[in-house]
């Protein structure tokens, strides 16, 4: 079992790209979400077993999945005896605007790791803020709290932004680094 497992939903596969990426950095373990909204107990077991949680969730009308929440839901169970406590948390999101609320997704995250007594670990990447910056640089959206992704609308899983894909897997390293210290 790996240290740090990514838990992710994905609808259309786009988020599974930047799950992917993140798992790369990390070298952590990938737990998917079902479209039922169900993992195994095998899944479980890898979750109460790891140093560090990655969350990661497409952002549906301003928040997660249903698919996620419900997992959300059943961690509740291991929220009762406090297993996570003491956890690294860290999460990502994709959407389809560049903004398009995924901070609130983020948010979510950030709240469900602190119910589970976590630790929260952002990006500690700058943002490519400047008149010179396009969306071929590294954390071109500018998240701080977590790892963000663009898909236009139209766009295929396929051509999601490999910059994009670069902030994620560099969320997974940090992640990663921060669980040896720990
Ligand atoms: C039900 C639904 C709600 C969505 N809500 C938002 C939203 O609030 N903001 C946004 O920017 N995109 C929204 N989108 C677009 C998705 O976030 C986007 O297509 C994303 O790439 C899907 O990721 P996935 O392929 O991993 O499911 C929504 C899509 C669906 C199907």
């Amino acid at each position: 079992m790996s240290a740090v497992v990514v838990i992710y939903h994905s609808g259309y596969g786009h988020t599974k790209k930047q799950a992917e990426a993140v798992a790369e950095g990390a070298k952590a373990d990938l737990v998917a979400i079902s479209e039922s909204g169900e993992i195994t107990e095998a899944d479980w077991d890898k979750l109460d077993a790891a140093k560090a949680i990655i969350m990661g969730s497409p952002t549906y009308m301003g928040s997660v999945s249903w698919q996620f929440k419900k997992f959300a839901d059943a961690s509740s169970k291991a929220w009762f005896t406090q297993k996570w406590k003491d956890k690294i948390f860290a999460g990502f999101t994709n959407s389809a605007s560049l903004n398009g609320d995924k901070a609130s997704t983020i948010s979510y995250f950030m709240t469900l790791s602190m119910q589970h007594s976590g630790i929260w670990i952002g990006t500690g990447l700058m943002p490519a803020s400047m008149k010179a910056s396009t969306r071929s640089d590294v954390n071109s959206l500018g998240g701080f709290s977590g790892a963000l992704m663009s898909s236009p609308a139209d766009s295929s899983a396929d051509e999601v932004n490999p910059a994009d894909l670069e902030t994620a897997r560099l969320l997974g390293v940090r992640v990663a680094d921060f669980a040896v210290k720990v």
